[in-house]
């Protein structure tokens, strides 16, 4: 493989969260990113600030760059699913949904995005350690339970699975099909914010992420595109050969 090869598909599997607060700062991040980024991730504070409209703009905007849709459904299987009937049509190649709903919530929103857009179940979040879960009122902790909600995300026909990099060694077992979404990244060296089960970018492709979610890192770097690029060639060095 060509080194551009193998650059162009480190840059796929980069995923940056556009975690900002209005169509404009999104839009120029976008701008910014084009070209050394694979998805652009539009999460909760951007899409309750500008609705659906901001899917369809960058969509029209970037036909280069895949969309994913963080929206995290959590609600009855029947809300929920109405609410993934809606999101999947918006142009997003993937829609994020509470795994801990359970298989029925899961499965019911997998039919309902059918082939429109593929279901991404989040296990347990990055920011939650062992006590985060305890004082959830869990008995386990997070490696067990991202294991039990990856088996629920496999039996509802998810497209995919959203875990910390600690437990991609676990779910190649229980979930060997899916790919495998990995945020709470942290380049060496960089500040771990609210992050509590982190990995660097070469660690988590080493132990079998698919694609990676980098936010802060990129965004409140002082040059964000370099800071993409940098984490680019991380990837690309650890990529299997
Ligand atoms: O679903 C997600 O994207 C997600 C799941 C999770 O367990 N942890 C997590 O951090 N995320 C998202 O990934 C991004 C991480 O951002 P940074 O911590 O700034 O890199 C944020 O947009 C989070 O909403």
């Amino acid at each position: 493989m060509s080194e551009a090869d193998r650059l162009e598909r480190a840059r796929a599997r980069l995923i940056v969260a556009l975690d900002v607060p209005t169509r404009d700062a999104a839009l120029a991040l976008a701008e910014r990113l084009a070209g050394h980024v694979g998805m652009l991730k539009i999460g909760l504070e951007l899409f309750v600030a500008e609705g659906p409209t901001i899917v369809r703009e960058l969509r029209a905007r970037h036909p280069e760059l895949e969309l994913f849709l963080d929206l995290k459904l959590h609600d009855i299987p029947n809300t929920m699913a109405a609410a993934m009937r809606s999101a999947s049509t918006l142009g997003a190649r993937f829609v994020t949904v509470h795994a801990g709903s359970g298989v029925a919530h899961l499965r019911a929103c997998v039919e309902q995005a059918g082939d429109s857009a593929g279901v991404l179940a989040v296990t347990v979040l990055t920011s939650q350690d062992e006590q985060a879960c305890r004082e959830a009122g869990h008995t386990r902790g997070p490696a067990e339970l991202v294991g039990i909600r990856a088996r629920a995300a496999v039996e509802a026909g998810c497209a995919g699975l959203v875990c910390s990099g600690q437990e991609l060694e676990a779910v190649a077992a229980i979930a060997p099909q899916l790919l495998k979404i990995v945020p709470g990244i942290r380049p060496a060296g960089s500040e771990l914010g609210d992050q509590k089960r982190v990995m660097t970018p070469a660690q988590a492709i080493a132990a079998g992420a698919t694609h990676l979610v980098v936010g802060r890192p990129i965004r409140t770097a002082e040059d964000p595109p370099a800071a993409a690029d940098a984490i680019v060639a991380e990837i690309a060095a650890a990529l299997p050969s």
